[in-house]
């Protein structure tokens, strides 16, 4: 609500968004506190409380933007965590030289949000790969709402939601992906989670509802007004996917992502898609949207319309149990805090009404799973007796080497300076040992088929390795 963003401001305030909000059945919001580059974070969240409180209609929560890094930015989401309410906080791979973290970035901001106990979110989408696509698009003079898609198709978000699951995964930090846009990016996080990684996908009223055929839309105004980032994918087949994906579990929540502009504020792309305003509506509709999409086409259940449109949200922000609703499809009479605020259509709400819920560190629905994680996967040390046998010294030249070797005194050489490149031709050296028997779990290993250790007088051919030992690996380590 009220976002300012790419030179205006999103024309819903936090009175007419939460108006729409409860008109279409929803009772409470969480919306985004965005600091520009260098604000506190602190400052932003003052800022956006003093915007909402006077003119929320319903309960409101606040995510707060990291858009920005230094050394006092982890402090302020600690601040902010314990004295005012926030517990989640959102990056932008996106929207270079204006909100865009690197990598190094994101994962500090990571590491702050777990330290805290806070959930990270992130706008996944690669911004230096679209402002290389739309520098090329405007130079072929693709300047309309086509060129918004055209420049970041589906692949850029993808990268950028895989990217984000690996650095949050790689910190053990809940990650959340916000407005979940496309197939590609709904199939990583569904792979992700399976592949044990806390992460939870939110697609939004508009990505489930419509589709970005509309970009190439003959009439200009019809094209802009779906402008959003990331986009809707000309891919008609994405909302049933996605719905799909959502009934099912490989998606848990439902967003709007709600940031309208009028046909006018839009206008300021006109001539360049760029610098048309991204956002869209979806906070009246999102219900009915569901309802229609989800539970009419018989993709999913009223129960799980119930923990798709709210009691998920209300447990991954920590604010479960707290609400309760009975719907009978469309939104006849809303009741919030107490009061009926929606009788036979007509809207009874009060600016001021609502109030700020704070939202507090530690979600179990979040961070159980982290802590059993980080308690059975923390790195162990193997218990093991200290070594008590020959010990190389250190800075031993081939001649003292052949010096010791031709007096016949092997006692300071470890067999592995005996089997080294160098001593590859000296296998004339009397074993220490006679015993044939070779222990593999006590060696170390050369794929060149010489055993460091090996003191056995039979000779080894060369063995060829096609799998190591304990399997093979999808890392890089063998
Ligand atoms: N999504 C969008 O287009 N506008 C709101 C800002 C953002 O989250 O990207
Ligand atoms: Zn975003």
């Amino acid at each position: 609500m009220q976002l300012p963003f790419m030179g205006t401001f999103a024309i819903d305030d936090f009175y007419t968004g939460t108006r729409a909000a409860l008109a279409g059945g929803t009772t409470m919001i969480m919306d985004f506190a965005l600091p520009q580059k260098e604000e506190s974070l602190i400052e932003a969240y003052h800022k956006w409380r003093a915007w909402a409180d006077p003119k929320v209609c319903c309960d409101y929560a606040l995510h707060v933007g990291v858009t920005w890094w230094n050394n006092k930015v982890p402090q302020e989401m600690a601040q902010l965590t314990r004295e005012h309410g926030i517990n989640s906080f959102k990056m932008f791979l996106a929207y270079k030289d204006l909100w865009q973290l690197n990598d190094e970035e994101l994962l500090e901001a990571f590491k702050a949000c777990k330290e805290i106990g806070a959930l990270a979110q992130v706008h996944a989408e690669n911004g230096d790969i679209i402002k290389e696509n739309s520098k090329k698009l405007l130079a072929l003079g693709i300047t309309g709402p086509e060129g918004h898609e055209m420049s970041r198709p589906e692949e850029v978000e993808a990268e950028a939601t895989m990217r984000a699951c690996v650095l949050a995964n790689q910190v053990g930090c809940p990650l959340y992906v916000v407005h979940v846009m496309s197939k590609s990016a709904a199939d990583v996080v569904r792979a992700k989670r399976k592949q044990g990684c806390v992460v939870f996908g939110e697609p939004i009223a508009a990505s489930l509802g419509t589709d970005g055929t509309h970009y190439w839309h003959k009439c200009w105004r019809h094209a802009a007004a779906f402008v959003m980032g990331p986009p809707l994918r000309p891919d008609p087949t994405t909302p049933n996917y996605l719905m799909d994906l959502l009934a099912n579990g490989d998606l848990q929540t439902t967003g709007t992502d709600n940031c309208t502009f009028s046909a006018s504020q839009k206008a300021i792309g006109k001539d360049d898609f760029t610098k048309i305003p991204n956002g869209v509506n979806g906070v009246e509709d999102r219900m009915s949207v569901l309802w229609e999409k989800g539970v009419v086409s018989g993709k999913m259940d009223a129960c799980r319309f119930v923990a798709v449109t709210s009691t998920n949200a209300a447990k991954i922000f920590n604010i479960y149990p707290r609400k309760g609703m009975e719907v009978h499809g469309t939104a006849d009479f809303v009741i919030s805090g107490g009061k009926v605020v929606v009788e036979d259509g007509e809207l009874k709400c009060v600016a001021g009404a609502g109030k700020f819920v704070a939202t507090l560190p530690f979600s179990p629905a979040v961070y159980s799973r982290i802590e059993n994680r980080d308690r059975v996967y923390a790195p162990r040390k193997v218990i093991r007796a200290p070594y008590d046998g020959v010990v190389t010294a250190m800075n031993v030249t081939l001649a003292s080497v052949e010096s010791q070797i031709d007096s016949g005194d092997t006692s300071g050489i470890s067999s592995s300076q005996g089997n080294s490149f160098y001593g590859r031709g000296r296998r004339s050296v009397p074993p220490t040992s006679t015993s044939a028997v070779f222990n593999l779990h006590e060696s170390t290993f050369s794929v060149a088929g010489d055993q460091p250790c090996d003191q056995s007088p039979v000779k080894r051919s060369s063995i060829k390795v096609n799998n190591p030992p304990g399997g093979k690996s999808a890392g890089s380590f063998w």
